[in-house]
């Protein structure tokens, strides 16, 4: 139960819940491809939920899954009360879709594009809006192909809310973005959450997963394994500080649970300062990281060496 949730989101609906999804691909010379393996998921309405892992991890397989796009071999996926694969028209309204894929346009103009999205949907929002709010402003009479990478990213991105959809999917949608694009990509998401849309997003970026998600999924190999908010996901095994300093044989490092009493103890109660002293705890790119190197380890090595024994007992816990 992730209770960094505000209570309304604690009683939200489920708006998506994914049970033993399963999918494989025909490969060319025969034999097939697993790239969504017995996955579960359940994202609540209004949260916004990140879908992390390595490349070819089956993110964005689940994530056409979700959209209706793919129909999975086995399982079952609930989209806003719907079989996404099987939905009428009318489920198409109600989500929007940011693609891994730059749009490619033609020659139409950036309102001209989004005004002729905007009348296929019931209640879209208003085009010098969306314009604005993805920081195309004085952009609309411009054509599309004359747009930097990071003006058509931000133009998928405008695609996809132009029709005020309840969920919205982001695959890897600030690719491309400069720092600056991404700030203020951010602060479009967290509107659009505080609205109430639900947000599936996927990211090789872990800090805009931090900066972003209510909870995050682990994704590798097609599995998921771990869950949780960006504070907890990984369990305290993965979240013990390390005490880093510099003394006369060089820079020393040690991971405990009591970085104050180790820190006491080297300082002489606060007599000495030793040199470069640092608490570090593991940031959620080291979390991450662990968490796909210690099933990858687990996978490749029959004879796991003694301090791989020690990290994978240590993740464990937080494994599905
Ligand atoms: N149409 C397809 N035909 C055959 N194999 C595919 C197809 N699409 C994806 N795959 C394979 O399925 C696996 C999962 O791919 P997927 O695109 O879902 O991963 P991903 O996690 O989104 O990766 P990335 O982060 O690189 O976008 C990969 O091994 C990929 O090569």
């Amino acid at each position: 139960m992730n209770t960094s949730l505000s209570p309304g989101q604690r009683q939200a609906p489920d708006a998506i819940t994914v049970r033993g999804l399963n999918k494989t691909y025909g490969l060319p010379k025969g034999g097939t491809l697993t790239a969504v393996d017995q996955l579960d998921l359940t994202i609540r309405a209004g949260e916004t939920y990140a879908l992390l892992g390595p490349n070819g991890a089956g993110k964005s397989t689940t994530i056409e899954i979700l959209e209706g796009h793919r129909k999975p071999d086995s399982g079952e996926v609930m989209v806003l009360g719907t079989r996404p694969w099987k939905a009428a028209p009318s489920f198409r309204a109600r989500i929007g879709i940011v693609l891994q894929e730059a749009t490619d346009s033609g020659e139409l103009r950036v309102s001209e594009a989004l005004r002729s999205l905007a009348s296929c949907f019931p209640a879209p929002r208003p085009v010098d809006d969306v314009i604005e709010a993805v920081g195309l402003g004085g952009k609309g009479g411009v054509r599309i192909s004359t747009l930097s990478g990071g003006q058509r990213r931000r133009l998928d991105v405008a695609l996809g809310i132009i029709g005020n959809p309840e969920v919205l999917f982001l695959d890897e949608p600030t690719t491309g973005f400069d720092p600056e694009a991404r700030r203020q990509f951010w602060d479009l998401i967290r509107q659009l959450s505080s609205g109430g849309t639900t947000i599936v997003l996927t990211t090789h970026y872990l800090d805009e997963a931090e900066q972003l998600a209510d909870r995050i999924g682990v994704i590798n190999h097609g599995r998921l394994i771990a869950e949780g908010s960006p504070q907890e996901i990984g369990g305290p095994g993965l979240r013990v500080p390390r005490v880093r300093w510099r003394d006369a044989s060089g820079l020393r490092e040690v991971v405990t649970e009591q970085p104050a009493s180790l820190v006491a103890s080297l300082s002489d109660g606060g007599a000495i300062e030793p040199a470069e002293l640092a608490v570090v705890r593991p940031s959620l790119e080291d979390i991450y990281l662990q968490l796909i190197g210690a099933v990858d380890g687990a996978e490749n090595s029959a004879e796991p060496s003694a301090a791989r024994s020690t990290e994978a007992s240590s993740v464990s816990g937080a494994l599905r």
